[in-house]
């Protein structure tokens, strides 16, 4: 029997997902063709829904402009219909919507099903912090596969080389069959066994390129200023010291943010292997991520805005109905941090989370080297 695949999700990350799945199973005699793709439903400016102007022009309009999914790709608003008859579910959704995906899930599921999560985040509960994979294998009893990676949705959607980690736990030919399923030219996936260090490097990341944003726009704040004081030899010489100083404090938040990333990691899972910062999901996402991603993009807004606009306002008007997913990443952190007596371990993940509720400027991020004062600031507060 072939298998059959359906994609539960269709913003940006989502849509790309399914092009590049649907381009194998074409090609690929042990899939079926077609590929389901669940459409959270929504009525477009035009007034039409989102799913049949998909089914129509092959083109998610809203999340995806401008690029053919395959005429292979299906949208389908109702999730139950999406997933009957699939045995491979590729879970592709901002990680706040995936408990309520899930629930609607129970009982719809072939026991042989296999799934695997390109979900960002994780989901803090009273018993403790809870991986969206494991949220997924939980509610659902089934296997579940991570696909996490320096994976810039709209980069890959225009066919630019890239890079992908599959993390797995016990099942090695689940996973090669995931490789198979996502793997193309353009798209190199390689598979390790660490599905907990895969996905705690895709969730972490998001807070640390929340700080990179935000830095952005403290050196563009620098150097205007100069622009005000000196004359313009001086300015000249400040703006190039300015953007020297910029690249060289935007590597150090992303070193501090990667040692966070591991220590806390593998305080979390102490399975965790060193070997997985270095594969495209750890280092490579860190450093894509906080260079170019919706996350760095909505703190710089932040930064410029010294804190007037909030993140969710800045979001909406930013992202066009793409969800960001760092500062309510950063808060789940806190709460698992503030719940066990580590925050002061760990003040860039802290400190980033004091900011994006407003208690600290967005300035406070370049006062990590001082940790008394951030471990003060953030230490005593009931954020
Ligand atoms: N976009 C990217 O470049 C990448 C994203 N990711 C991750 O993939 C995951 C999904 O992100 P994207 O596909 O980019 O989504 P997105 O942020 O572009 O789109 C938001 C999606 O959420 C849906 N939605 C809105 N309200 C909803 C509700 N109440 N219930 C269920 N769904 C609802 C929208 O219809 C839309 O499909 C995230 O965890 C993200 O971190 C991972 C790698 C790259
Ligand atoms: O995860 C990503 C790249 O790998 C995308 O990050 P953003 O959500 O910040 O755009």
């Amino acid at each position: 029997m072939k298998n059959k695949v359906t994609v539960v999700g269709s913003g940006n990350w989502g849509s790309v997902a399914a092009k590049l799945i649907a381009s194998n199973t074409v090609r690929l005699s042990s899939f079926d063709d077609e590929v389901r793709m669940w459409v959270f439903e929504e009525k477009l400016p035009s007034g039409e829904k989102l799913t049949d102007v998909i089914n129509r022009t092959n083109e998610n309009v809203k999340y995806l402009p401008g690029i053919k999914l395959g005429k292979n790709v299906v949208a389908d608003p109702d999730v139950e219909s999406a997933v009957k008859g699939a045995n491979m579910l590729v879970f592709v959704s901002p990680h706040q919507f995936m408990e309520g995906i899930c629930k609607k899930l129970v009982g719809k599921i072939g026991k042989d099903t296999e799934g695997i999560s390109l979900v960002k985040g994780m989901e803090v509960k009273k018993e403790g912090p809870c991986m969206i994979s494991t949220l997924i294998s939980k509610t659902l009893g089934i296997n579940c596969s991570v696909l996490m990676g320096a994976n810039i949705a709209n980069e890959i959607a225009l066919e630019k080389f890239s890079e992908a980690t599959v993390g797995y736990s016990k099942n090695k030919e689940a996973a090669e069959k995931w490789v198979q399923l996502f793997g193309t030219p353009y798209f190199i996936v390689s598979a390790v066994q660490d599905v907990e260090g895969v996905e705690m490097c895709g969730t972490l990341k998001n807070i640390v390129a929340i700080a990179a944003g935000l830095l952005h726009n403290i050196h563009n704040l620098i150097v205007v200023s100069s622009f005000t004081f000196y004359k313009m030899t001086q300015i000249l010489v400040g703006f190039v010291d300015g953007m020297e100083m910029g690249n060289n404090t935007k590597a150090a938040i992303m070193r501090i943010g990667l040692k966070e990333m591991i220590k806390f990691s593998k305080m979390l899972f102490p399975s965790v292997k060193d070997s997985t910062f270095f594969e495209s999901c750890g280092v490579a996402d860190l450093i894509t991520t906080c260079l170019g991603g919706r996350n760095r993009k909505v703190a710089d807004a932040y930064a410029k805005n010294q804190g007037k606009r909030s993140f969710d306002q800045l979001e909406a008007e930013l992202l066009n109905g793409q969800k960001l997913q760092g500062v309510l990443t950063a808060k789940e952190v806190y709460e698992v941090l503030s719940d066990r007596g580590w925050v002061e371990q760990f003040p860039l993940f802290s400190t980033v989370h004091a900011i994006s509720i407003g208690r600290l400027p967005p300035s406070a991020i370049v006062e990590l080297g001082d940790s008394r004062s951030a471990n003060k600031q953030v230490g005593n507060s009931t954020l």
